[in-house]
């Protein structure tokens, strides 16, 4: 178990009402908020190494640059793939992409690094 560069992972959701802009405060419409969607890029990411991180380490977000290109309406169903592709000691970046039912809807470029979480929450 090694975090390796190309290291993959696909999940699914359904836009709901509490995923909205709405919901979130970001906007008044019915539609899937752009901080829903940043979330469930940055939960992508975490998976995709869960299996090949050291059980005794953890990782942080430091960064996410993110475009959203179209709405997706409540009900659709989203589905959003992160790849790592690049290890710099512990610094790790992924390229992220969501799309629904009728194509693309956003991506990101983010990146992680990887903590000791006994050490990281003495000092935070
Ligand atoms: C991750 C963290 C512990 C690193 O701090 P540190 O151990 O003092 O290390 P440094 O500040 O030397 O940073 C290490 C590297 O990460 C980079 N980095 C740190 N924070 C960054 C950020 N927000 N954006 C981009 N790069 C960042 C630094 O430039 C440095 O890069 P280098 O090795 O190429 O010089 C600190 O940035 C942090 O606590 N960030 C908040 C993370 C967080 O709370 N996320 C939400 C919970 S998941």
């Amino acid at each position: 178990m090694s975090l390796d560069k190309g290291l993959s992972f696909t999940q699914e959701i359904t836009v709901e009402e509490n995923n909205t802009a709405i919901a979130h405060g970001s906007g008044k419409l019915p539609v899937f908020a752009t901080p829903a969607m940043v979330a469930f890029m940055e939960n992508t990411a975490v998976k995709c190494i869960e299996n090949n991180l050291d059980k005794a380490l953890d990782t942080v977000g430091i960064q996410i640059d993110t475009k959203h290109i179209k709405a997706t309406k409540v009900g659709k169903k989203v589905t959003c793939t992160a790849k790592l592709t690049e290890v710099d000691g512990k610094k790790l970046t992924f390229e992220i992409e969501a799309a629904d039912e009728d194509g693309p809807i956003g991506s990101s470029l983010h990146k992680r690094y990887v903590i000791d979480p006994i050490k990281f929450m003495e000092r935070a």
